[in-house]
């Protein structure tokens, strides 16, 4: 009994460390463009919120609904720089025809890959259509990757990653994984947001070399994996420490995911950047709704990034 507590103990005290951006081993132009991108924009304070800007494709028509001004790509710039974001992601469509209307005035992280949601997720693959050097021309300060850990396809994504982390890693240019658990076998395993599937794909996206990784904020309750004597006392905080400890020196943004209350939201937020995550990438939550109510949502969460200052 006293060796369970022990190392129920151990574990608690593990807290997550952020790390500085000049320990991460990186490149100079992948440095350069992080630094740019945490301390030149947002708060300025090492932490970050995206938005992302690509529901569009991976969802379809729907998603804007509940607020049909967003499915115009320059309202969404317009917010994104009202509301002082650190980056706006999109899919090369909108990077090439509309983005050079705000160049330099918010960061932009070109999505080479994507998918929609038409077919089932049993088989995900998100195919490749753009490249680093459309990024590079385009200005962009990082990339985004969608990886699908655990689909049968994991082989050929994996291939697929090799050939954008090889680009990324040759013109500095910081690559961010959305490290998505899916399929039949991730399933079977808790589901898509159990604790489980996103430790483990954050693990993944750090060992092959991701420089930033996108997670889910992991279901406390969905914790078949956790070890029986470290059960009692798992919570929703320990999840998310311990998917931050898994991405090791990868730095971690936590996803939106679809509309939730305010509250929940920023309780997400908080106990995100409390396990040392860098920041936030929020999108459907900050944009269905009303401009207006959108800002006062994301000064909230700039409130919540500003008591996390991290180092350079
Ligand atoms: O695959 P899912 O979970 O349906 O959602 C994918 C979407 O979620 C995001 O990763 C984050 O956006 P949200 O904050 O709207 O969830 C988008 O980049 C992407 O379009």
């Amino acid at each position: 009994m006293q060796q369970c507590c022990r190392l129920v103990e151990e574990i608690e005290t593990m807290t997550s460390t952020p790390h500085a951006l000049r320990e991460l081993g990186l490149n100079a132009g992948k440095r350069a463009r992080l630094h740019r991108l945490l301390f030149g924009h947002g708060l300025g304070n090492g932490t970050a919120l995206f938005l992302p800007y690509d529901q569009g494709l991976e969802h379809g028509p729907r998603d804007f609904f509940a607020n049909p001004a967003a499915s115009d790509p320059s309202y969404i710039l317009k917010l994104a720089v009202e509301g002082g974001f650190n980056g706006i992601v999109t899919q090369i469509g909108f990077a090439e025809k509309l983005f050079w209307d705000f160049a330099g005035e918010v960061p932009l992280i070109l999505k080479l890959n994507g998918k929609t949601d038409i077919p089932s997720d049993a088989r995900a693959l998100s195919p490749v259509h753009a490249t680093v050097e459309d990024a590079v021309r385009l200005g962009a300060d990082a990339v985004g990757y969608t990886l699908y850990v655990g689909t049968p396809e994991q082989v050929t994504d994996f291939e697929q990653y090799r050939t954008v982390r090889a680009d990324a890693q040759r013109l500095g240019m910081p690559l961010i994984v959305w490290a998505y658990p899916r399929g039949e076998a991730i399933e079977a395993k808790g589901g898509r947001d159990s604790f489980y599937a996103v430790d483990y794909a954050a693990r993944v996206a750090s060992e092959l070399g991701a420089d930033v990784v996108k997670v889910n904020f992991p279901h406390p309750d969905k914790i078949a994996d956790v070890p029986e004597v470290y059960r009692a006392s798992f919570s929703a905080q320990a999840a998310i420490d311990a998917v931050v400890r898994s991405a090791n020196n990868t730095l971690v943004l936590v996803s939106g995911g679809s509309r939730q209350g305010d509250e929940a939201m920023l309780e997400k937020a908080t106990r995100s950047m409390d396990a040392g995550a860098t920041g936030l990438i929020f999108g459907r939550n900050v944009w269905q709704r009303p401009h207006e109510e959108s800002l006062r949502f994301v000064d909230q969460l700039r409130k919540i990034l500003a008591q996390h200052a991290r180092a350079r």
